[in-house]
């Protein structure tokens, strides 16, 4: 059984989600954990010198759950991907033999963790700008929502630092330009998503 592991990072609304999302559906045997299914409880969430709740920071998240549900599919794809109540299926390549499984991970911080950082195959970095991002973040609503003058105060110069902080230690990170339509999203990452399949089943890595 092989393995592939794909990181979908980037701003927050930038459409992270939406394209793993559209990954998932296409990619026979894959799975998707997402960043957003670990933050702390509000009550554990640190609130900075301005009175804002430090969400956009790793000492929000619990990473050490994140990492051991990927480890958890590290171990065995097959039996993690059943407990999600998935079907596996077969690539569609006649002469395959084997079956190469999928993890998709997704959020706005994943490359930041190094330990998680590490484990990628390919990683994906969303980018929009910052008055589409403003516009985007503002029509929905996190829980608990964000205050008055968060956007301005505490999400853009976080995502400012987060994004410096991850350049300094990521190498080959493919930018994708979040203001493209979904399908043409969709379909770049999509077409090098099956070629990297194709080169697992072709050999023997
Ligand atoms: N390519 C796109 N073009 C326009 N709007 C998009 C696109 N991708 C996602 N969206 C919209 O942007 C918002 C945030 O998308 P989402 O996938 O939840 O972002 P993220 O997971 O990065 O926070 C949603 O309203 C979604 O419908
Ligand atoms: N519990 C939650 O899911 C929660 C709560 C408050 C803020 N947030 C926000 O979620 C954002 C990250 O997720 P997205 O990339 O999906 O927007 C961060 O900017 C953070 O401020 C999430």
């Amino acid at each position: 059984m092989k393995r592939l592991i794909i990181g979908i990072g980037g701003i927050t609304n930038g459409g992270k989600s939406t394209l793993a999302k559209s990954l998932h559906e296409h990619i026979p045997n894959s799975c998707i954990v997402a960043q957003d299914a670990f933050f702390k409880d509000d009550s554990l969430v640190a609130v900075d010198s301005n009175g804002f709740k430090q969400y956009d920071d790793l000492d929000a998240l619990r990473m050490d759950r994140m990492m051991s549900e990927i480890r958890a599919w590290q171990r065995n794809p097959e039996s993690f991907f059943a407990s999600r109540g998935l079907k596996p299926q077969f690539h569609k390549i006649p002469e395959a033999q084997d079956e190469v499984y999928v993890l998709i991970i997704e959020g706005f911080l994943i490359f930041n963790y190094r330990p998680l950082n590490e484990l990628m195959n390919k990683r994906y970095f969303l980018t929009i700008p910052y008055d589409v991002c403003k516009k985007r973040r503002c029509l929905r609503v996190y829980t608990p929502p964000d205050p008055p003058g968060y956007f301005d105060g505490y999400v853009w110069p976080m995502f400012l630092k987060n994004q410096k902080e991850m350049e300094e230690i990521v190498t080959d990170l493919v930018y994708l330009d979040g203001m493209r339509v979904r399908e043409d999203l969709f379909s770049a990452v999509y077409e090098e998503v099956t070629l990297e399949i194709q080169r697992r089943l072709d050999t023997n890595c």
